[in-house]
């Protein structure tokens, strides 16, 4: 048991898919795996291990955010042995060719969040993805009918920013940052620092600058694209 999982050790595979949403969790294990078991209900933050073509995997809910993300990173590593992250999360694009419903491979992120800043006592730290791990996943991606983008995302504090700071993305767009999110650069810097592999896919579901969003039904076939994806790395 952790202090956020109930799970004993050896209740969780070596290969962990990270949606933020608890409820994405159940939809996969439910969908997707088979000989499931839950394993963990605290704080409804649930997770599942099963079998995906014969591989164990496990898939848990991070929640929305850094810290939420850190949280259950570390315990994943410390606690339960886990040696292969991989967030599959949704996204806002902030660039004109990157449209809803594409799928993102996250090589880098920026951050906007101040753990990095007092973790690395104001150096800049550049989160990145496994190189194995989206190596694999371009392959797996590329011989699907997917739009696929491979860049640096923003991984932020705010969903809902202030007006008076302005455009809050202007900055990020002029330097080629894809889309926006809120946990990668927090599983990147947390992989690093126990020497696993990490790596984002994230799904497109909305477009900031033109006001655009997918329909449910759009988020539903999407996800499951990119969870597929996730699955084929285990
Ligand atoms: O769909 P998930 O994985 O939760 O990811 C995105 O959605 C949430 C915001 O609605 C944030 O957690 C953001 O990173
Ligand atoms: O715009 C968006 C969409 C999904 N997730 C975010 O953090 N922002």
């Amino acid at each position: 048991m952790s202090i956020h999982n109930q799970a004993k050790k050896g209740d969780i595979a070596k290969t962990v898919l990270l949606p933020g949403d608890p409820l994405r969790a159940k939809f996969i294990a439910d969908n997707f795996l088979e000989d499931t078991v839950c394993y963990n209900e605290v704080r409804g933050m649930l997770g599942y291990t099963g079998y995906y073509n014969g591989q164990q995997v496990s898939v848990q809910g991070t929640g929305m955010g850094m810290p939420s993300m850190s949280i259950y990173a570390t315990e994943l590593i410390e606690e339960y042995d886990c040696e292969q992250l991989i967030r599959i999360g949704s996204c806002g694009s902030i660039q004109p060719e990157v449209q809803l419903r594409d799928i993102i491979l996250a090589q880098g992120a920026c951050t906007d969040n101040g753990m990095n800043q007092l973790r690395f006592g104001g150096l800049q730290f550049a989160p990145l993805a496994d190189f194995d791990l989206l190596h694999r996943a371009y392959t797996i991606a590329r011989g699907k009918d997917v739009n696929l983008h491979v860049g640096n995302v923003l991984s932020s504090d705010f969903f809902y920013n202030d007006e008076h700071i302005g455009d809050p993305f202007a900055v990020w767009q002029k330097f080629n940052v894809l889309a926006v999110e809120m946990e990668t650069a927090a599983l990147y810097t947390i992989a690093a620092k126990y020497k696993k592999r990490a790596l984002s896919i994230l799904t497109v579901s909305d477009h900031i600058p033109e006001g655009k969003s997918t329909t449910s039904e759009q988020r539903q076939t999407t996800f499951t694209q990119m969870m597929d994806i996730a699955l084929k790395l285990v």
